[in-house]
């Protein structure tokens, strides 16, 4: 892939026509790596030591792994096998539970004959079809972007925060809520971004940053605990972020800090949009806060931070004493009532059961 284009495909399958190609991402941005996932256990250590994540490119990568399993036994036996040993590696994302199901759907009626090349097919076309919910996203937000841009002085910015990385690395390409972002600054909207760190993994800082960069467009990375002074001082004009699971009443699951932010946005009045494919709505969830599972990462993301060395050596070092543990709940649940909007494919919904039935009357 050329590093200097602006868009990459984060997934592709390679020329053994088996095996899938990714971007390791746990080397960004200091070395881009491409590394290939030839087995389902390659595939589930990919996505549990979040060499892939983000809850779009986790489904798409686990529906690869499906297909792969297929190729060695296609039997339902091995659906159902492969189906649990992918779920269980992240629990979070929804849409990685989606695509499984999908993959089954797809896959069990079918003659065993079948269904390798019929698996390869379908996680190609989520792959696909992942573009274009996050192109439709960034043309409903880009509205968003031109209101505020119409109330803003001639080539003042629109300023807006996002917490994380909800770009085209958590996604196959365009990403959710980085989508809007691009569209506008390729319209020529003048934007500028805070971009939160995002703590223990530094997922903004890290990929976030990067994405901006490769685009060109005007950012700045700031600490986690900065987002509430930024808005208290007028420096932010909308907050933009991804989920990784949105409820039938619209609470939303994403990276841990979201719900800080958006109590710092509702406190300042300041609108608080979360961006997400519909894969991403889990409709069987009503309450996020006491149903949607939250995965426990190992504390030593907490203590261990990664960097590059002068010598341009990435290394690991540890910020706190050995003996002290570290507790990492890797996600945490905004409820629907301090979100302004969801960011769909479909348009911009309420946060509430209401509004997400308005879009999706077939869920209703
Ligand atoms: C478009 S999904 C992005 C979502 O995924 C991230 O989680 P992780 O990096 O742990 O997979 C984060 O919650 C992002 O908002």
């Amino acid at each position: 892939m050329n590093v200097g284009e602006r868009h990459f495909r984060t997934i592709w399958l390679a020329g053994d026509g088996r095996s899938v190609e990714i971007i390791d991402q746990r080397w960004l941005p200091h070395e881009f790596r491409v590394v290939t996932l030839k087995t389902v256990d390659e595939i589930a250590t990919a996505i549990r030591d979040m060499w892939v994540r983000g809850a779009p490119l986790i489904g798409v990568t686990a529906a690869y792994g499906v297909a792969m399993h297929m190729l060695d036994d296609a039997s339902d036996a091995a659906l159902d096998n492969v189906w649990s040993h992918l779920h269980e590696t992240r629990p979070t994302a929804i849409n990685l539970r989606w695509a499984l199901d999908e993959m089954a759907r797809t896959l069990k009626p079918l003659p065993i004959e079948e269904r390798a090349a019929a698996a390869y097919a379908r996680a190609a076309e989520i792959a696909d079809e992942d573009v274009e919910l996050n192109r439709a996203i960034g043309r409903h937000g880009l509205t968003l972007i031109r209101q505020i841009a119409a109330s803003k002085k001639p080539n003042e910015p629109v300023n807006i925060l996002t917490h994380c990385n909800a770009g085209w690395l958590a996604t196959v390409d365009y990403g959710t809520a980085t989508a809007p972002i691009y569209l506008a600054a390729e319209e020529g909207i003048p934007v500028h971004v805070y971009v939160d760190e995002t703590r223990p993994r530094n997922q903004g800082a890290q990929l976030t940053a990067w994405e901006m960069a490769g685009h060109g467009v005007p950012h700045t990375l700031v600490v986690d605990n900065a987002g509430g002074h930024l808005m208290q001082h007028g420096m932010v004009d909308m907050v933009i972020v991804g989920t990784d699971r949105t409820t039938a009443q619209g609470d939303v699951c994403n990276k841990i800090g979201t719900y800080l932010k958006a109590l710092a946005a509702r406190d300042n009045a300041i609108p608080f949009y979360v961006a997400l494919p519909s894969p991403t709505i889990d409709w069987t969830v009503g309450d996020g806060v006491k149903e949607i599972p939250i995965e426990e990462r190992s504390g030593d993301e907490v203590s261990l931070v990664w960097g590059k060395t002068a010598a341009g050596d990435v290394v690991q070092v540890r910020i706190s004493p050995d003996a002290t543990p570290a507790a990492n709940p890797a996600f945490d649940v905004t409820p629907a009532r301090l979100v302004t909007g969801l960011i769909t494919e479909r348009g911009v919904a309420e946060a509430s059961a209401e509004g997400l039935k308005a879009l999706f009357p077939e869920r209703a």
